[in-house]
């Protein structure tokens, strides 16, 4: 069941394609991964699909309506973005009180003990909290909430590194016991490569990578050995990436190559980071070879 489902849809900002004929859905209790360098059009495309923005073309449905001017709709999604601004009069308390009026399912008790666990000091101005406690308004906001589609874009700038992990620890736990459709979009990929179910990839607009974690890392292993063996074994391979140290090579292929094929070399799994940077920079290269900057009918 999907939850959030695009179909070829695009937005334009005047001459940039900046989410460009993507289609792709959001299934129902699953925490997804929306991956992709800078500008890739992650952002954009959740914009959208919490009807801040209107697509220049194409359709978007969150349970099955479209989510714009939709209050039925936005009442059951809860955006979580780095560039949340507030009244100045705000102070963090204000922020989290804002929060339970909206979501019908907000917990105040987990809120409560989330302010703890984040050292949150709900009495300061918004606008006088450090980067990264303003950070953890928004991790609060968005697992207290329990928003049946809830989106978290980045939402961890300054926050250091034991509070990102209490917020992945936060999320499991509580995504166990309440299931609902996750979206974390990172640039923090090994940090996210456990939790994430589903991943979908942007680059240029487009979608490169779209599946799940599982499916996705059982697709390619990383190839090592003497040179010449190794490049006998690529050929008939889709190479994603190439790295040579005196006579020795190692190449991340896509598929899962026999047994026969490797005997003599090493054989390693490869993780999601590499898998999603080896492959954006493959599309790139195929892109520049192109000609092509939008990137037409390119897709793994
Ligand atoms: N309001 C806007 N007006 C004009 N161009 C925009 C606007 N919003 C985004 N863009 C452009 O659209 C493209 C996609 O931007 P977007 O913010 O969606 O990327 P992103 O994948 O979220 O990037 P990042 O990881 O850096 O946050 C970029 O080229 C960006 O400059």
């Amino acid at each position: 069941m999907s939850a959030v489902s695009l179909r070829g849809v695009t937005k334009r900002y005047g001459d940039t394609r900046a989410v460009d004929d993507v289609s792709f859905d959001l299934h129902e209790n699953r925490i997804h991964g929306l991956l992709g360098r800078n500008g890739a059009g992650k952002s954009t495309a959740m914009r959208m699909l919490t009807g801040q923005e209107v697509p220049t073309s194409g359709q978007i449905r969150v349970f099955g309506e479209n989510p714009y001017e939709n209050a039925d709709v936005l009442h059951q999604v809860c955006f979580i973005k780095e560039s949340q601004r507030y009244p100045d009069i705000f102070l963090a308390r204000h922020a989290l009180e804002a929060a339970a009026m909206v979501f019908p399912n907000w917990d105040q008790g987990f809120a409560e003990r989330l302010i703890e666990e984040f050292r949150l000091p709900v009495k300061q101005r918004v606008r006088k909290l450090s980067r990264g406690q303003l950070s953890s308004v928004g991790v609060i906001i968005g697992l207290a909430a329990r928003a049946p589609v809830t989106l978290f874009d980045e939402p961890y700038l300054g926050l250091d590194a034991v509070a990102r992990q209490a917020f992945y620890d936060h999320l499991i736990a509580d995504y166990a016991e309440h299931p609902r459709t996750i979206v974390l979009s990172t640039h923090l990929i090994d940090e996210v490569a456990d939790i994430i179910e589903d991943v979908t990839v942007i680059d240029r607009g487009r979608i490169v990578m779209d599946d799940s974690s599982e499916n996705l890392r059982s697709q390619a292993v990383t190839v090592s050995g003497p040179t010449k063996a190794v490049e006998q074994f690529s050929d008939g391979h889709e190479v994603l990436h190439r790295e040579d140290l005196g006579g020795f090579t190692r190449v991340l292929v896509s598929g899962v190559p026999t047994d026969r094929e490797t005997a003599s070399l090493q054989v390693e799994p490869v993780s999601l980071q590499q898998l999603v940077v080896r492959t954006t920079q493959f599309h790139d290269a195929a892109l520049a070879g192109a000609g092509n900057g939008n990137g037409k009918g390119v897709r793994s």
